[in-house]
């Protein structure tokens, strides 16, 4: 098959809804962002990298840093982070409060935002704030291999000056006695690691191992076991994309995790790892050409986990 032209025919055929969807404007930062911008990049288990688009410009990864601070995470605490944050989809948008109080604090999954706050508390049980965060930036570099990746201050301050809702999470999860730091510390931590600036390109690229089993198909690194890589995997195809993830699941059939910068990261396993962008997002803060794009792609390439 020809990626190439695969990714060419993708970004040639939305070229004209550029700019559709609504960029997240919730943080101050983001709502400066051109939404007429969309990127593709797929790379490939053999080593191979199809880029189309705005491909190299850098956005912010915001939700998609909830796979790699929960792969960390599990690295430090095992099984045992499960009995602090749940496996289900919940059926609610990313920032919602509501099933906390039924579920005593105990979010249902760990790419909402409460279950990505305690991944980070959980991160703080081994590491001191600046060095969770610069452990994540180690993990990162090294899965991109590109040390050039940095963190957007200027997002990081805007959303530290304005997540309320996000304070209110943590505020009431450590009411539960589900958050064991300090709220500011655990924040701190969760705001910058969504903070990372990162192309579809190195995105592509981060997300490989969970195409090839938890090995890095390219530097042979092996990166968490092919078990913990098959459980990722599903629970981003389950929970990745919010009140959207059935949704997702429907029309494009792969793993994904959204973020409100605009990014998707979609895993085909045994085959490539995809990273599409576009800052408008969808009513329930999904990328709405990023997801459209891999529908596309899904349909092309057959791809899909439930058959091509
Ligand atoms: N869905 C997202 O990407 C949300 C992440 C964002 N940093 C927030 O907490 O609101």
């Amino acid at each position: 098959m020809d990626l190439q032209a695969v990714v060419d025919d993708i970004a040639a055929k939305l070229a004209e809804r550029r700019g559709e969807g609504k960029v997240a404007d919730y943080i101050p930062e983001l709502a400066k962002v051109d939404p007429k911008q969309f990127g593709i990049a797929i790379t490939t288990v053999d080593g191979r990298v199809f880029t189309a688009g705005d491909a190299t410009t850098p956005f912010s990864i915001q939700s998609i840093s909830k796979v790699f601070m929960l792969t960390l995470a599990l690295g430090t605490a095992g099984e045992a982070l499960w009995k602090r944050v749940g496996r289900e989809p919940s059926g609610s948008a990313f920032n919602s409060i509501v099933q906390l109080e039924h579920e005593h604090g105990i979010p249902r999954n760990p790419f909402i935002n409460a279950g990505a706050i305690v991944v980070c508390d959980q991160v703080l049980a081994s590491y001191k704030p600046k060095e969770a965060i610069g452990e994540y930036m180690r993990f990162m570099r090294s899965l991109a291999d590109d040390d050039s990746l940095l963190i957007d201050r200027s997002v990081a301050k805007s959303e530290t000056e304005t997540g309320f809702r996000n304070q209110a999470l943590a505020n009431f999860m450590r009411s539960f006695g589900n958050l064991h730091h300090d709220v500011d510390h655990v924040l701190g931590v969760y705001f910058h690691q969504c903070a990372l600036a990162i192309n579809c390109v190195q995105l592509s690229r981060a997300g490989l191992f969970l195409a090839a089993q938890g090995r890095d198909p390219i530097s042979g690194y092996s990166v968490v076991s092919a078990k913990r890589a098959r459980r990722i995997n599903a629970l981003m195809l389950t929970c990745g994309h919010y009140d959207g993830s059935g949704d997702f699941a429907f029309h494009v059939g792969l793993p994904g995790k959204s973020g409100v910068g605009g990014g998707i990261l979609a895993i085909a396993p045994g085959k490539a790892s995809v990273a599409v962008w576009s800052p408008g997002l969808n009513k329930v803060g999904n990328s709405a050409l990023g997801s459209v794009a891999l529908e596309m792609l899904a349909t092309r390439t057959g791809w899909s986990v439930f058959g091509a």
